[in-house]
């Protein structure tokens, strides 16, 4: 696992948007493309900031969701919706609607799931998905994607993608991967900031607190934190 602690949120976003240039930028030499997987919540806003800086084949890319809220894409609360406004069909970036793989709207939680992962299954060989990236976020309470602590769906080994009807946060139906995807990708990184994610960050990397931010552990992947000095306070050597 590698840690990298930065001085700043706009750091935090530097160093993010880094990373995934270069894996990007090594799957499309490699494989012609690159399979991502993002996070809604502050890691939207810091890929809205960061990615137009990046230099890509944006045509390459697919990008999926790690995990998606259940409501109309103009609900505030839309994942997609988010990027829709901030990023597809900014001024600054070749990111266009056919990069994103949408989650089924009008349909059950169950239906939206089992689309998904369909959607996902299709793109990878023997239907086994290992992403290039999944770019996670963790939320005060330790969750992360719509994982949270206590829910069984941490102990979902069979799904690719579940359904949650209950989300303690709002809204309460959502879709998300399961551990069986996240643990199989080729590099997962966490991105955080601000002095409110201290006390679960040290949780989380430090006391090893069974968690489901904890559980994020790629088997044959790389796991990247990357978190500014405010988040980082509790580490040892901050
Ligand atoms: O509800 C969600 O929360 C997490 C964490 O959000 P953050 O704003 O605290 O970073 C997010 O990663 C997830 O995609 C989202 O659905």
């Amino acid at each position: 696992m590698s840690i990298i602690v930065t001085q700043d949120r706009d750091e935090v976003i530097t160093k993010l948007t880094q990373l995934i240039a270069h894996t990007a930028n090594v799957s499309i030499e490699k494989n012609g493309t690159f399979y991502l997987g993002v996070s809604g919540g502050s890691v939207a806003t810091f890929l809205s900031i960061g990615l137009p800086k990046i230099t890509t084949d944006f045509e390459k890319w697919k990008i999926f969701f790690c995990d998606e809220r259940l409501v109309p894409v103009d609900n505030p609360d839309s994942t997609f919706g988010f990027y829709k406004k901030h990023l597809i069909g900014a001024s600054n970036i070749a990111l266009k609607e056919s990069n994103f793989v949408q989650v089924l709207q009008g349909v059950t939680a169950t239906e939206a799931a089992s689309d998904y992962a369909r959607k996902i299954a299709e793109c990878f060989p023997n239907n086994d998905p290992k992403f290039d990236m999944l770019l996670l976020g963790m939320g005060p309470d330790g969750h992360t994607c719509s994982l949270f602590p206590g829910h069984p769906l941490s102990e979902d080994t069979t799904r690719l993608v579940a359904a949650i009807t209950d989300s303690p946060k709002p809204p309460a139906e959502r879709i998300t991967m399961t551990f069986r995807v996240i643990n199989k990708a080729k590099n997962c990184v966490f991105a955080m900031c601000g002095k409110e994610k201290a006390d679960m960050v040290k949780r989380i990397l430090v006391d090893k607190e069974d968690l489901p931010s904890t559980r994020v552990k790629p088997t044959s992947g790389e796991l990247f934190w990357i978190v500014d000095k405010e988040a980082a306070q509790f580490l040892d050597n901050n």
